[in-house]
């Protein structure tokens, strides 16, 4: 894949499922190298996810290898699911050699309110500038209001990702920060402060399945790193095939644990006309 692959301008302004189509076919031809400092839970899926969009994943989070290796991503993917104090400079080098090299980089901030040790290393992470922050309903609430969620459970959400409160805040995080930001859910929201689009593609299963939120978030990064001019567009898209594989796989499934096989074979053959007949996004 060349240095900065793009999306044409002029496909920006196509409808929604083309645009998504044009997304995906840039990630199979062009194969992205995404660098993933992810949680020892989604590991796994977060790697066959790529590979089964068309991306190349490379879990590679020691300080001693960063340097060298983050200049030649076409994205970079930082999750604090499993975060230790250990764990905390690779992920900010990682994400400021990112920022020197021009390369987008996307922050799932996976149960930022658990706590306040978690909490202020996600607002820490913020200041560096991701292109995208994607998280559930409370995990976006926690950022914008910068306090320990006394309700939290963890990594699942309590909070409907449409909720007034929700989007507001969603819009005003995005303007705090100048990141895209992604409220995952039922209807997935996406915002850049002043636009905001839903993506209704999905099944309720995915919550079923560990890491299936981790593993959206990295293929936003594998849809920024084709189209980093359209940080919006490719989040909304990106959010839309990943549930929309998800609703070809429960055709298939008879519960979890086959969804999770019937997911990445969905997400591997996705054909143009099933994506220009059911992705459904549009204004919020
Ligand atoms: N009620 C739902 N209906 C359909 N899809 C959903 C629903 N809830 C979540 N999803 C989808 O499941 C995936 C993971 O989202 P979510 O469970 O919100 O993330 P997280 O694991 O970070 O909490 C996303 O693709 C999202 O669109
Ligand atoms: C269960 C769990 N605990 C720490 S990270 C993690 C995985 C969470 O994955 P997701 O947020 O995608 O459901
Ligand atoms: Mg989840």
């Amino acid at each position: 894949m060349e240095e900065n692959p793009q999306i044409p301008e002029e496909q920006s302004t196509e409808s929604w499922p083309r645009q998504a189509w044009a997304h995906l076919e840039s990630v199979r031809a062009a194969a992205p190298l995404i660098q993933c400092i992810t949680n020892f839970v989604s590991m796994d899926l977060v790697a066959n996810v790529l590979l089964s969009a068309g991306a190349s994943p490379a879990m590679i989070h020691s300080v001693e290898e960063i340097p060298e290796f983050t200049p030649k991503i076409h994205a970079l993917y930082i999750n604090v699911g499993t975060l230790t104090p250990d764990w905390l400079p690779a992920m900010k080098m990682a994400a400021e050699v990112a920022n020197q090299c021009n390369k987008p980089w996307v922050l799932d901030p996976v149960a930022a309110g658990a706590s306040s040790f978690r909490l202020r290393a996600c607002l820490d992470l913020l200041k560096l500038k991701p292109t995208v922050v994607r998280g559930n309903g409370s995990e976006i609430m926690a950022l914008f209001k910068g306090s320990v969620d006394q309700t939290s459970k963890g990594p699942d959400s309590t909070h409907d990702s449409t909720g007034d409160d929700v989007i507001g805040a969603a819009k005003s995080l995005s303007r705090s920060t100048g990141s895209v930001v992604a409220v995952s859910g039922a209807v997935d929201i996406v915002t850049d402060g002043a636009r905001v689009v839903g993506s209704a593609n999905g099944v309720p299963m995915l919550q079923k399945i560990t890491a299936t939120g981790c593993s959206v978030t990295a293929l936003i990064a594998a849809f920024v790193a084709v189209d980093p001019s359209h940080p919006l567009e490719a989040t909304a898209t990106a959010l839309s095939i990943f549930g929309l594989a998800g609703e070809v796989g429960m055709g298939r499934a008879r519960g979890p644990g086959s969804l999770r096989a019937e997911l990445i074979d969905a997400l591997h053959g996705l054909d143009r006309d099933t994506v220009h007949r059911m992705v459904k996004i549009g204004n919020v």
